[in-house]
């Protein structure tokens, strides 16, 4: 498999009033084209940290002091460097936990796409811009696509609008995106028919997808490899299979004892 991003040793800190605090310690990654790597952990693990420093969306009380990221072999984040603002939107795309909240109520879902279109491919047509927007929302497995282009995001179900919002990171194309607990505000069948929706665009585009849960089974579902994470360290990486059937560490053990339905 293809090497897409290569995160190594990483080390973020953030600054407090009483000191400093380690939110990553040492974190390496990496992540193949067409590949699902699942970050899981407890809440406070550091999952959002790693998933926000790949597109350089860390507070200003944050900085990278140590390790670096490369996506496509160029380096994107070392301590004083950050170039993840030539990539967000464009190389990488993000979706997070809430999608009426990232989608504006105001906008209709054309409106919305066409700013992406506009803002990232220069000189893009307006023919283009509709053209792109049904492909990318039949992409999605949407099949109202006109309508739902005509809708604003309170029109459309739950399931309906995450679906737009990953529409959204990927109508520019993309080759990784940035799933944060985007499933967590869903019920459990729209869940599984997101997840279905982001391995079938794994397989078809060759993307990679850095996928951030707390849900142990959905990332059985989904994941090709997963790294577990405690106290912001990186206690264990590998297969799905293997991590989840085989975890060598207590802490991943404990994890899954507290899944009730786990086997
Ligand atoms: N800017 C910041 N300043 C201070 N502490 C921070 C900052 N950002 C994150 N933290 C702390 O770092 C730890 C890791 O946070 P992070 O959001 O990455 O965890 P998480 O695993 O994604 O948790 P959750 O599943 O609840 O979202 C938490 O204790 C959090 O309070």
């Amino acid at each position: 498999m293809t090497e897409l991003v290569n995160i190594s040793g990483l080390s973020i800190t953030a600054r407090l009033s009483h000191g400093d605090l380690r939110l990553l310690e040492d974190v390496d990654l990496d992540i193949g084209r067409g590949e699902v790597v699942g970050v899981v952990g407890e809440s406070g693990s550091g999952k959002t940290t790693l998933a926000r420093s790949v597109v350089g969306l860390l507070e200003k009380n944050v900085r990278v002091d140590g390790g670096s990221i490369s996506l496509a072999g160029e380096q994107i984040i070392a301590p004083g460097v950050d170039r993840t603002g030539r990539v967000r939107g464009t190389a990488v795309g993000m979706v997070f936990q809430d999608a009426s909240r990232s989608l504006n109520p105001l906008m209709k879902v054309r409106a919305h796409l066409a700013e992406v279109l506009r803002r990232h491919v220069r000189g893009i047509s307006r023919n283009d811009i509709e053209r792109r927007s049904v492909e990318v929302l039949e992409q999605m497995r949407i099949t109202d696509a006109k309508r739902v282009l005509d809708s604003y995001p309170h029109q459309l179900s739950g399931g309906l609008r995450q679906r737009v919002a990953i529409g959204l990171a990927v109508v520019t194309r993309p080759s990784l995106v940035i799933a944060d607990e985007c499933t967590t505000a869903l019920d459990v069948t729209t869940q599984t028919k997101v997840v279905e929706l982001f391995r079938s665009l794994v397989d078809e585009l060759g993307i990679g997808l850095l996928f951030v849960t707390h849900d142990l089974m959905l990332a059985s579902d989904l994941c090709d490899r997963i790294a577990v994470m405690n106290s912001g360290r990186v206690v264990e990486q590998g297969p799905a299979m293997e991590v989840l059937d085989r975890p060598r560490q207590d802490y991943t053990q404990r994890l899954l004892r507290a899944i009730p339905t786990w086997s």
